[in-house]
C-alpha cells in the first residue's frame, strides 16, 4: 500500500492550478509501490500521475531523476515525463512534500514473464542506455559494493533463527563479491535505470509500452542493469533460473548495443552482485520493518537463492 500522505480535493484544485492541465476531474490513490505516495490523477485534458516523496527520498536529489526522465522522454524512450507547471519548474511541493505530475503511461506490468518480454526489455534497457549517453550529470550508486558493509552490518536477527542464518551466510559472499568487482574504469558506464524489475515495465497488447520508476536510477556501469534484469526476469517461482529468458534478454540488448568482451567477461560477478543487492536491502527491510506496518515486506531468501545460482554457474 503506498497512499502514506493523505489529500484533499480542494488541496488538490489548488495545487492544479498552477499547471495547464485542465480542470480535476477525478483522483485515486494507488496501492502498488513502496516507496513514495502516488495518486492517478485525471483532468479534463488528460490523466497524470501525481508523486509526493516520502521521507527515503533525499529532495536534493529529485532534479537529478527529473533531468533524467525529461532528457530521457525527449530522446523517445517511453518513460514518465515530468510536467512543468507554470511557472517552468516540476518540482513543487504538496501536503508538505516534494511532489511532482508525470505524464501518465499506458499498458501494465506482466503476470507472465516469457522470453519474448525478456527480449524486449533487452532491447529497452541498451535503448535506455543509448539514450542516457549525453545526460552528463553523474549520480553515483547508493547502492554500490562500497556501501554494502555498512548496510550490512545493521542487518541483525532480532532472535530469529532463519534470519541469522541468512546473515552467517551472507558475509564471506559479500566480501568475495566486493574484493573481484571491476574497477571504475573497466567497463563502459553511464546512466542505468537500476531496478528494471517486472512491475516497473509496462506491456500492451505484447509490446513493450512503459518504463517507470527512475528513483533508483544512477551512474554505474552499463552492464550492471542488464545484472539487475538477469536477476529479476530470469527466475521462475524465485529460483529456477530460465535460460531462454537469459538469452533472449541478452540478445533484445545486444540488437541495439552489443556489449564488449569485458562486460561479457564481468557478467557473472556483476549478477552475483546484483543479488547481493537486493538480498541486501530487503532482508534490511525485513528486519528493521515493525510487525503491523502497511507495506509488505520482499522476501530476501529469493535473491539468497540467486546469489547461490549465480555463484555456482559456469556462465551467465
Ligand atoms: N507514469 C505512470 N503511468 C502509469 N502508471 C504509473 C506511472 N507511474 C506509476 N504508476 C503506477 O503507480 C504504481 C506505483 O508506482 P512506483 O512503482 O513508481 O511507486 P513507488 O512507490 O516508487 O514503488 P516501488 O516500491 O516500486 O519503488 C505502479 O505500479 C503503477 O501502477
Ligand atoms: N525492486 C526492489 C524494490 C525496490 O524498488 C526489490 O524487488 O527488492
Amino acid at each position: 500500500m503506498a497512499v502514506y500522505t493523505e489529500l484533499k480535493e480542494e488541496v488538490l484544485r489548488d495545487f492544479l492550478s498552477s499547471y495547464e492541465v485542465g480542470e480535476l476531474r477525478s483522483y485515486t490513490g494507488i496501492a502498488e509501490g513502496i516507496e513514495n505516495s502516488n495518486f492517478l490523477v485525471e483532468t479534463t485534458r488528460d490523466r497524470f500521475i501525481l508523486t509526493l516523496f516520502e521521507k527515503r527520498m533525499n529532495p536534493e536529489e529529485l532534479p537529478w531523476f527529473l533531468g533524467l526522465m525529461t532528457h530521457l522522454a525527449e530522446k523517445g524512450i517511453a518513460c514518465p515525463q515530468p510536467i512543468m507547471a507554470k511557472d517552468g519548474r516540476a518540482l513543487r511541493t504538496l501536503a508538505g512534500r516534494p511532489a511532482i505530475m508525470v505524464s501518465f503511461l499506458n499498458g501494465r506490468s506482466l503476470d507472465e514473464i516469457t522470453p519474448e518480454a525478456c527480449e524486449q526489455v533487452g532491447c529497452s534497457l541498451a535503448r535506455l542506455h543509448e539514450a542516457g549517453r549525453d545526460y552528463r550529470a553523474e549520480r553515483p550508486n547508493a547502492l554500490a559494493p562500497e556501501g554494502w558493509g555498512e548496510l550490512f552490518s545493521r542487518c541483525t536477527d532480532g532472535g530469529d533463527d532463519r534470519v541469522a542464518a541468512l546473515i552467517s551466510g551472507t558475509g564471506t559472499a559479500l566480501t568475495a563479491i566486493v574484493d573481484s568487482w571491476p574497477g571504475v574504469d573497466s567497463l563502459p558506464r553511464g546512466q542505468i535505470h537500476a531496478d528494471l524489475f517486472a512491475d516497473n515495465v509496462f506491456f500492451q497488447n505484447g509490446r513493450l509500452s512503459g518504463v517507470i520508476d527512475f528513483y533508483f536510477a544512477c551512474t554505474d556501469f552499463l552492464a550492471y542493469d542488464l545484472a539487475i534484469c538477469l536477476n529479476a526476469w530470469c527466475f521462475r517461482d524465485d529460483r529456477h533460473y530460465q535460460q531462454d529468458r537469459a538469452e533472449a534478454l541478452l540478445r533484445g540488448y545486444e540488437q541495439v548495443r552489443p556489449l564488449t568482451v569485458a562486460e561479457r567477461e564481468a557478467l557473472p560477478v556483476l549478477c552475483q552482485g546484483a543479488a547481493m543487492r537486493f538480498l541486501l536491502t530487503r532482508l534490511y527491510d525485513w528486519v528493521h520493518t515493525p510487525a503491523g506496518a502497511l507495506v509488505t515486506r520482499k522476501d530476501p531468501w529469493a535473491y539468497q537463492r540467486r546469489l547461490l545460482h549465480f555463484q555456482e554457474a559456469s556462465h551467465v
